[in-house]
């Protein structure tokens, strides 16, 4: 039986006093056994968080990391042993607005990926389509295409050291949730896509939905059969909302 992760992004939200108040918030929530919980700061939050979240069950991550675990003259960049050494568990790698603001493309994402694992991070993979891509038809093969990049450099084993995260570009920050049904539908078809590679290991991945998931459509997501649990942007950034989406993960 999968564990459900949900993961909070905060994407670049936050100052010391706004964190230092929703961290307190978070520390007031009750949280549910048995789900995975994590945020990603903005990176120069990580050690706040780190230290408000001493007794907590909730995990750091990085939002981003560079493509290379050895340290190097990459100005602004932040490395996976970097991130480590602060204490992150978890890093995401091609999250959309990486993807498209900032031009990352599926190379840079396997080679974070492998930079990830490398230092012992667990990588969360995002992909999705947009909403062009999706009234195309595409949805299939470019979620399939942005899969197989790591795939085929560390099969399904490789993958399952880390996360999947399901995020149609179109459902992020728009408040347009994709249906329980339209999710499941993609996360069935990754799943079955890696179970063609290796079943065992295809049970044992956390494929997570990320877009526009909140208190009040958690539940519904959540107790699809391929969706383990929530990737949170704008609720995540709200102790009360996150913690309602924790516990929705807690009933399934
Ligand atoms: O990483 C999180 C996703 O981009 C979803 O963001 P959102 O919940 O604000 O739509």
């Amino acid at each position: 039986m999968r564990r459900l992760l949900v993961a909070g992004n905060w994407k670049m939200y936050g100052t010391r006093q706004s964190v230092e108040s929703l961290l307190a918030g978070l520390n007031q929530q009750e949280w549910p056994e048995h789900v995975d919980l994590m945020i990603a700061p903005p990176a120069l939050f990580i050690q706040q968080c780190r230290e408000a979240l001493e007794r907590s069950p909730i995990r750091l991550a990085g939002q981003s990391c560079a493509a290379q675990a050895e340290p190097g003259a990459l100005t602004g960049e932040i490395s996976p042993a970097q991130l480590r050494d602060a204490g992150c568990e978890y890093v995401l790698v091609g999250h959309s607005e990486r993807r498209t603001l900032f031009g990352e493309t599926d190379e840079q994402v396997r080679q974070k990926f492998a930079a990830a694992l490398a230092c012992g991070l667990r990588p969360v993979l995002c992909v999705g389509e947009t909403r062009k891509q999706r009234d195309a038809g595409e949805t299939a093969d470019i979620v399939g295409r942005q899969l197989q990049i790591v795939l085929d450099a560390f099969g399904v084993g490789g993958l399952a050291q880390g996360v999947v995260a399901y995020e149609p570009v179109w459902a992020i920050g728009t408040g347009l949730t994709a249906t329980p049904e339209q999710a499941q539908e993609v996360h069935g078809m990754i799943r079955a896509r890696l179970a063609m590679l290796d079943d065992e290991q295809a049970q044992c991945v956390q494929i997570v939905y990320g877009g526009s998931v909140k208190a009040d459509n958690a539940d519904a997501l959540f107790a699809m059969p391929d969706i383990d649990g929530g990737l949170v942007g704008g609720a995540s950034l709200n102790a009360d909302d996150f913690g309602a989406i924790a516990r929705a993960a807690g009933r399934v």
